[in-house]
């Protein structure tokens, strides 16, 4: 299951959440990314890699899924993305029909209204205003064709991650017990 859509729309903010609240839950596994970004304190838990560091891993073959946006570099390595029940990670609109052919996609589209985008990015304060104008106006289409279900994060935290909760439970439905793939 892949989460995405446009910047502030909270995807970092509720699959945190989510990933508490299912610790332990063997049905799931959250992949952790790799990012040329340096760690901001309650930010993303990613692996952060010097740009060179990027480069070097994925001339190895060490990404499974990589993309750029922002002027940074991100990746998903192969270790992420174990052949448990359930795969749930964050990625770039760009890279979603490549996923969909390595293994079966279910996409959480997260949205929120553009003035909801707009203060949240300029609460989280990582990006500058330049940037932040950059990020606000960065149109991705959702490729046609894949399995979308849309989570709009426009009220709480909590709110947002109960919405993104029924849809990982929703798809999850089909996990043999010990959360073994059917
Ligand atoms: N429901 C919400 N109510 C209030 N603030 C929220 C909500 N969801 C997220 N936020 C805040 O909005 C900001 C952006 O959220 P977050 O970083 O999770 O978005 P994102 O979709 O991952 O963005 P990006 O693609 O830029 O990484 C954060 O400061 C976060 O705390
Ligand atoms: O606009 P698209 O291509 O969908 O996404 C581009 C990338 O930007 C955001 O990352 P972050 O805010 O830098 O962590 C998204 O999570 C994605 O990885």
């Amino acid at each position: 299951m892949a989460l995405a859509g446009p910047s502030g729309a909270g995807k970092d903010t509720l699959l945190a959440a989510a990933q508490a609240e299912l610790a332990g839950d063997p049905r799931f596994h959250f992949a952790r990314r790799s990012v040329t970004r340096l760690p901001t304190p309650g930010g993303e838990a990613h692996e952060p890699l010097t740009p060179a560091a990027f480069e070097a891993a994925l001339a190895a073959g060490q990404f499974l899924l990589h993309w750029r946006a922002h002027g940074l570099g991100y990746g998903i390595r192969h270790a992420e993305a174990p052949g448990g029940c359930v795969v749930v990670l964050s990625l770039s609109r760009a890279v979603l029909l490549e996923a969909a052919a390595l293994r079966p996609l279910t996409v959480i589209e997260v949205t929120a209204p553009p003035a909801l985008l707009a203060a949240r990015l300029a609460g989280r304060g990582r990006e500058d205003a330049a940037a932040i104008a950059a990020r606000l106006a960065r149109e991705v289409p959702l490729p046609p064709a894949l399995d979308v279900r849309r989570v709009v994060n426009d009220g709480t935290v909590e709110a947002g991650t109960a919405r993104l909760r029924s849809a990982l439970e929703a798809v999850a439905a089909a996990c043999l017990p010990g959360g073994i793939r059917p």
